[in-house]
């Protein structure tokens, strides 16, 4: 059976990038709200941008060390469906939210040089363990300013029994899409800098080339 790598175009800010993603056929799109990043924006310019999005593709609302309250907050003006802690947020702080805002979550690891395989086995386990709201593990490469950073990390990193629950993310783009996705076998795909034209500003042809190069490697792997 053919399996369709699911992919999350984040960093939205505009209404022809939200339909752009939307007509490239993005199962996610992200809204980040954290204040630092040229990514960010209100919880009501995310409401006028969810509300163009059709049924069955997920808005994802991206918090770095945001408390539960200004989550909630967020949350009582843009319908976010499924959050993304992309922060230092301990293991409490992130299922204490998400309980109380009662939405599943992504919990964002930036993957720092010195990490092994095991750590992320066993990050997984302690996560899946602890909440009815963890949607699974996000692997991002350790950048500055949190995230967005358009850099990879090394996905030989990756254990294999978690592959197929997880969201790359991380320096993806149409050049090496296919060639991570052959490797690592994810869930599910993240991008924001490789395709876009500037910080925040999507392009519609390398959103088109990037989820065509997802699909390719998918296509590859069903003969
Ligand atoms: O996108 C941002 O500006 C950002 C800022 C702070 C924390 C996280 C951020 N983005 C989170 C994402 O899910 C990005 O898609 C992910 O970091 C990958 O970004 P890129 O390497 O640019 O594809």
């Amino acid at each position: 059976m053919s399996h369709r790598t699911r992919i999350k175009i984040c960093g939205l800010t505009r209404p022809e990038d939200v339909q752009a993603a939307v007509a490239a056929g993005a199962d996610a799109l992200g809204f980040v709200f954290y204040d630092k990043s040229p990514r960010h924006v209100s919880a009501a310019q995310a409401k006028a941008l969810i509300a163009q999005i059709p049924p069955f593709i997920t808005p994802v609302g991206l918090f770095v060390n945001a408390s539960a309250e200004a989550v909630a907050d967020v949350l009582a003006t843009a319908p976010i469906s499924l959050l993304q802690f992309h922060g230092d947020e301990s293991l409490e702080q992130c299922c204490e939210t998400a309980s109380r805002v009662r939405r599943p979550f992504l919990r964002a690891v930036r993957v720092r040089a010195d990490m092994q395989s095991a750590d992320l086995v066993e990050y997984e386990r302690q996560y899946r363990s602890s909440s009815q709201w963890f949607a699974g593990l996000l692997l991002d490469a350790f950048v500055e300013g949190y995230g967005g950073g358009g850099k990879v990390f090394d996905w030989s990193l990756i254990p294999k029994e978690i592959a197929p629950r997880l969201v790359l993310s991380g320096g993806l783009n149409a050049q090496n899409a296919t060639e991570a996705v052959a490797q690592v076998r994810p869930w599910a795909v993240d991008v924001s800098s490789g395709v876009e034209s500037g910080k925040g500003i999507k392009d519609a042809a390398r959103i088109a080339a990037f989820i065509g190069a997802v699909r390719a490697a998918d296509t590859a792997s069903s003969h």
